[in-house]
């Protein structure tokens, strides 16, 4: 007879991850009004002066994640992630492509580099996911980030409908998930191979969904906290 504690198979442990997706950022009341085009010039640049501090943040939680590994293969692999946002030098990479959206969206550098329009919230939730990756173990660190299964299609679908609904903004601006849609289409299948493999007992992996439950939540919170932000004027 099957028990609670038995391990899931591998299809029903996904089954049971992606069951999280209508979780996901994408249908946050935020999001749905950036797609239809009715996000005002302040409310974008509220979004991309906070996500700034998301985009910030990642490489350290990819350093905790790291840290906290013991597998040589795995830190090789996950030491790409760094590379990527950081860029190789000063001026390239996922920051520096996050940094001309925001100046494309009407935002200094400065006003950007000096985090002055990041709301505490962003931080919070920021913060709170960092942690999370440095307190876990590392396989639920990585879990925390199957949100990227989900993100394609977003991703896809925002520059789509930004270019739709906002005359100014053209398609270099959105350089940023351009290059993000394809990269996520392998980190992402990477990410869930991993987690697949690793978490090889039931608490790991109930530990797992808990994890990209969490992780839904940050990313919720975020937003909550732009749409605030914004709302201030
Ligand atoms: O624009 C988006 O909707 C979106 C979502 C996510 C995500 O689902 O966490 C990431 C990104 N973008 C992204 O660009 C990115 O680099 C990224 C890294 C991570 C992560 O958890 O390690 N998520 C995401």
């Amino acid at each position: 007879m099957a028990t609670s504690q038995d391990v899931l198979s591998r299809e029903d442990f996904l089954a049971a991850l992606q069951a999280l997706s209508h979780r996901y950022w994408g249908t946050h009341p935020f999001h749905q009004r950036m797609h239809a085009g009715e996000l005002t010039e302040h409310e974008l640049r509220t979004w991309a002066a906070n996500r700034w501090y998301y985009q910030c943040m990642l490489p350290q939680k990819d350093a905790a994640i790291i840290s906290n590994c013991p597998l040589p293969e795995v830190r090789r692999q996950w030491l790409d992630r760094i590379v990527y946002h950081d860029g190789k030098v000063d001026g390239e990479g996922g920051a520096a492509s996050w940094l001309r959206l925001c100046q494309a969206v009407g935002l200094t550098r400065e006003e950007v580099l000096d985090q002055r329009h990041i709301a505490p919230g962003t931080r919070f939730a920021v913060d709170a996911y960092v942690n999370f990756a440095r307190q876990q173990p590392w396989i639920i660190g990585v879990a925390s980030g199957l949100t990227e299964m989900f993100s394609g299609h977003l991703m896809r679908q925002r520059v789509s409908d930004v270019l739709a609904g906002y005359s100014w903004i053209r398609r270099e601006d959105l350089a940023y998930f351009t290059t993000r849609i394809d990269k996520v289409s392998g980190e992402g299948k990477e990410t869930v191979d991993l987690v697949l493999e690793h978490c090889d007992t039931r608490a790991l992996q109930d530990a797992a969904v808990a994890a990209l439950s969490f992780k839904c939540d940050v990313l919720w919170s975020l937003l909550d906290s732009i749409e605030r932000a914004a709302a201030k004027g």
